[in-house]
C-alpha cells in the first residue's frame, strides 16, 4: 500500500499492519515524533552509572550526562549495588570464568545453576525449578511447551507480553483485567471443549501495580477444572510478610500449578525461572526448546543466590521500600494525581492522552526526574501514563524533589485528576 510519509498521521498508525516493513517503520517513527515533537521522548537513554535512585543519564539532544533522580529501575531493594551481591558475582566469575559455554544438556549446567534452582524453589516452599536466561523466555518457552492447539489459555488481558507470546500455538481467550465475572464466563465457555484449560495471571501487574485476587481466581480454576499459572515478577521480594509475593499474601504456596518469575528485578541480575511439580519441571527441561538449545546463564547469576538470601537476612530493605512507597503514593494523591489501584512499588500517574504523557515525561526530565511515559502497545491507547518504580534506596529528598516536579508539570500542562 502506498503512503505519503510526510502526511502520515496517527490514523495511519492504527492501520500499520497494512503496510510493508519499511513503511511500517516510517509510520512508527512518525508516531513517536507525534508524541514528542522535540524528539526528546525518553526512550533508550544512556546511563553511565547503572540503575539506581540516582542515575547519570545522557538525555537525547544534550551533549553531556546529567544526574537525575531515577524512578525507572525495578531493582526494588537496591540489591544490584549491594556489596555482598557484587562480591558473590565477582567470586563466581573468578571461579568459573565469564560464560557457561554450552546449553544445559551438553555441559552448560554448573553447580551455581543447580544451587540457584534449589534456592528459588525453596524460596517458594517447593522443591523443583527450571532456569531460563530471561523472565521473558521463562514465560514464552513454558507456555509454548505446555499448551497446544487442543488447549486454551485464559489470560487476564493485562498479563505480560511474554505470556501472550508463549500462547501463540494455543487458543487464547482474554478477560478484562481482574474481572472475576468475565473470568468465570470464559471458564464456563471453555468447559468440555479443550484438553487443558490454563488461567494465567500476574501477581502484581506491571503497568498498574495492582494485585491479582488470587484466592478468588484459584477458587474459580478449581471449580472449573482449570490449571493456574502466576507470574509474580513484580511481587517477589516486595509483597507479603517475608517477600514471597502474592502467594504469601494469600498463603497459597502449594496451590498453583506454575509459578514463573524473573531474576531481573528484586534479585538484581538477569534470568527467569519456573517453579512447579517435579514431573512438569523434568518435562520442561527436555521439551522447552529455549532451555534445551540455548546456553545457560553466565556465572554472574551466582549473585542471585546471595540476593535471595538477603531478602531474609536483611528485612530492613523491604521495610524501607514500603516506607518510601507509602510516603510517595500519598504525596502524589495529595497533589491530585491519579495513581489508580496500585498496591505495590510500581506507581503509575495516569494521564490518558499519549501526547500529554510524552510531554509530561519530557517536562519531568527538565526538572531532573527520570520516569517512563508508557504508551500503546504497553497499555491501551487511551490509557497512557507516567510509570515509576520505587526503591528501598530512594531518599526522602529525592521523593520530595519528584513530588515538586509533578506539581510543576501539572501547573504547565494539567495532568491531575479533574
Ligand atoms: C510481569 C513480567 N513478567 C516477565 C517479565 C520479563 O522479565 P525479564 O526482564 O527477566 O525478561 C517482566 C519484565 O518486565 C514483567 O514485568
Amino acid at each position: 500500500m502506498e503512503i505519503d510519509f510526510e502526511k502520515a498521521s496517527f490514523k495511519d498508525f492504527e492501520n500499520i499492519k497494512d503496510y510493508d516493513m519499511y513503511a511500517r517503520a516510517a509510520i512508527f517513527n512518525k508516531y513517536l515524533n507525534f508524541l514528542d515533537n522535540k524528539g526528546h521522548l525518553n526512550y533508550r537513554m544512556e546511563s553511565i552509572s547503572g540503575c539506581g535512585p540516582e542515575m547519570d543519564i545522557l538525555i537525547p539532544g544534550k551533549s553531556k550526562h546529567e544526574t537525575l533522580v531515577g524512578l525507572v529501575s525495578n531493582d526494588y531493594l537496591g540489591f544490584t549495588q549491594h556489596p555482598k551481591v557484587k562480591e558473590a558475582v565477582v567470586g563466581a566469575i573468578r571461579k568459573y570464568g565469564t560464560g557457561a559455554g554450552a546449553s544445559p544438556a551438553i555441559g552448560g549446567h554448573f553447580s551455581y545453576h543447580e544451587k540457584l534452582e534449589k534456592k528459588i524453589a525453596s524460596f517458594f516452599r517447593r522443591d523443583n525449578a527450571i532456569l531460563y536466561t530471561t523472565g521473558y523466555t521463562a514465560n514464552s518457552a513454558t507456555f509454548q511447551s505446555l499448551l497446544q492447539k487442543e488447549d486454551i489459555a485464559i489470560l487476564d488481558m493485562a498479563v505480560h507480553a511474554s505470556v501472550y507470546e508463549g500462547c501463540q500455538l494455543t487458543n487464547i481467550k482474554t478477560f478484562l483485567h481482574n474481572n472475576l465475572e468475565l473470568l468465570e464466563r470464559a471458564l464456563g465457555d471453555a468447559k468440555d471443549k479443550y484438553r487443558n484449560k490454563m488461567v494465567i495471571i500476574d501477581g502484581v501487574y506491571s503497568q498498574d501495580g495492582d494485585l491479582a485476587p488470587l484466592d478468588k481466581i484459584l477458587e474459580l480454576t478449581k471449580h472449573y477444572g482449570a490449571y493456574l499459572a502466576i507470574d509474580d515478577a513484580h511481587g517477589t521480594g516486595v509483597i507479603g510478610k517475608t517477600g514471597r509475593g502474592v502467594l504469601e499474601l494469600y498463603d497459597l504456596f502449594g496451590e498453583v500449578d506454575l509459578i514463573t518469575g524473573t531474576f531481573s528485578k528484586t534479585f538484581a541480575s538477569a534470568g527467569g525461572y519456573v517453579v512447579a511439580r517435579p514431573e512438569l519441571i523434568r518435562f520442561l527441561k527436555f521439551q522447552s526448546r529455549q532451555h534445551l538449545f540455548s546456553a545457560t546463564s553466565t556465572p554472574a547469576v551466582a549473585g542471585i543466590i546471595k540476593a535471595i538470601e538477603l531478602v531474609d537476612e536483611e528485612p530492613h530493605w523491604m521495610d524501607k521500600l514500603w516506607q518510601n512507597v507509602n510516603y510517595f503514593k500519598q504525596g502524589l494523591i495529595d497533589i491530585g494525581m491519579d495513581v489508580g489501584n496500585t498496591a505495590s512499588a510500581i506507581i503509575p500517574v495516569k494521564i490518558g492522552d499519549p501526547k500529554k504523557s510524552g510531554e509530561a515525561g519530557r517536562l519531568l526530565l527538565e526538572q531532573g526526574i527520570y520516569t517512563n511515559p508508557i504508551i500503546y502497545p504497553a497499555v491501551a491507547k487511551k490509557n497512557a501514563r507516567i510509570r515509576m518504580s520505587l526503591m528501598a534506596t530512594h531518599t526522602k529528598a529525592q521523593l520530595d524533589k519528584t513530588l515538586n516536579a509533578f506539581e510543576y508539570v501539572d501547573h504547565k500542562i494539567g495532568i491531575s485528576k479533574t
